[in-house]
């Protein structure tokens, strides 16, 4: 098991530590960690925010676990070479188009969500974001109109096959869940969607046992606070499943508990908490590690087919949860390191 470790900027350097404290605890065999920078702080090293070195090791491991990058005294550099281009860069080397985003209620937890308890309850969804292509991709800039005015624009595209391969990845999960999936998309106004939506009713027809349904973007923000519980698979693109997971943590309860794995065609994947680096709490020892933790259980099950594993660490963080045992973000004290202790004392026990 070679897995490259790149925990970026900010928390993600505490939240890695604890996430590799857990994978220690379970005595994996033949488990070989390399680590390397990524990010602002590559930047900061190495001149560029993903050296080729780096991009060297994640082409030749099994897999990445990925923290986070995002360094505000980078934020004024030019864009190629800001820390999130890294993770951009990452994923289309990687070519892993197929962001997968669970978000489930902790059960007993309800009340931490920002929704009403019986509503969190309900919450069992994974977004399928694709992740290599639309308007983070396209063709980018800044002019000037001809009336002298500066300009900025981002180019929204998909073709077809971009969004056939997430949507069949997408049909195959729900036949393995509760056989529902909602494509979301912005096809009353925008082509980009208007194709999605004709691609991926075709692919559907290769799915006769799944319900498939449709829904605007906004309506789904907005049908994902009033009844989460109605969606099983989401199947959505690149920025408006950025966005709208980032909505789903706070359904279940914080932005620390996200995990996701980006997949492409093979079994080598991308794994990270669906955060960022969090410079706000950077280096305070207060974020939460789950997410990460989380990621690391994600990783063993696609990448590595250690299903029983994966799932001891989901017992684990759930179990702690239920304890109480809680990071600020949940309205509790406990530290990173302490949620982390907790987590590898509950794999011991
Ligand atoms: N995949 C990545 O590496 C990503 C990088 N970013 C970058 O991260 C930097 C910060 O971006 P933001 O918009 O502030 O998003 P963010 O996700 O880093 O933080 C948003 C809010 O959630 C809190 N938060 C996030 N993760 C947490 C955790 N594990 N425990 C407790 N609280 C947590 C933060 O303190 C902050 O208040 C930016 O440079 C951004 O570009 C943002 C998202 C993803
Ligand atoms: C750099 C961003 C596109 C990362 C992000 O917000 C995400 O993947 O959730
Ligand atoms: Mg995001």
């Amino acid at each position: 098991m070679h897995i490259a470790v790149l925990a970026g900027d900010g928390i993600g350097q505490e939240i890695m530590v604890e996430a590799l404290r857990v994978l220690d605890a379970l005595g994996l065999p033949d488990l070989r960690l390399d680590h390397a920078d990524v990010g602002g702080v590559a930047y900061k090293n190495h001149g560029h925010p993903l050296p080729p070195e780096t991009l060297e090791l994640v082409m030749a491991a099994d897999a990445v676990l990925f923290g986070a990058v995002g360094d505000p005294e980078c934020d004024d550099l030019e864009r190629h070479l800001r820390p999130e281009q890294a993770v951009l860069g990452l994923r289309k080397e990687m070519q892993t188009f197929a962001n997968l985003r669970p978000a489930k209620a902790f059960a007993g937890l309800e009340n931490l969500s920002a929704l009403k308890p019986d509503i969190a309850g309900a919450i069992n969804l994974l977004i399928f974001r694709e992740l290599t292509g639309d308007i983070y991709f396209g063709e980018k800039g800044q002019r000037t109109t001809d009336a002298g005015l500066r300009e900025g624009y981002d180019i929204m595209a998909y073709d077809e096959e971009e969004i056939s391969r997430i949507a069949h990845i997408a049909f195959n999960a729900a036949q393995g869940r509760r056989k529902k999936l909602c494509s979301v998309d912005k096809a009353n106004v925008l082509q980009t969607s208007v194709l999605w939506r004709a691609v991926v009713n075709e692919v559907a027809a290769d799915y006769p046992d799944v319900e498939l349904s449709h829904m605007y973007v906004d309506n789904a923000a907005m049908q994902l606070v009033r009844n989460p519980g109605q969606f099983d698979v989401m199947l959505t693109g690149n920025i408006f499943g950025d966005i709208l997971s980032d909505q789903a943590s706070m359904c279940v309860g914080s932005i620390g508990l996200l995990a996701s794995a980006s997949l492409g065609t093979g079994t080598r994947g991308l794994y990270e908490p669906i955060h960022g680096s969090a410079p706000d709490i950077a280096g305070q020892g207060i974020a939460n590690p789950s997410a990460m933790i989380l990621s690391a259980a994600m990783m063993l099950r696609h990448s590595f087919d250690m299903e029983e594993k994966a799932s001891q660490i989901e017992r684990a963080v759930a179990d702690v949860l239920q304890q109480g045992i809680l990071g600020h973000d949940l309205g509790g004290r406990a530290s990173t390191c302490e949620i982390g202790d907790a987590v590898v004392a509950r794999l011991a026990s």
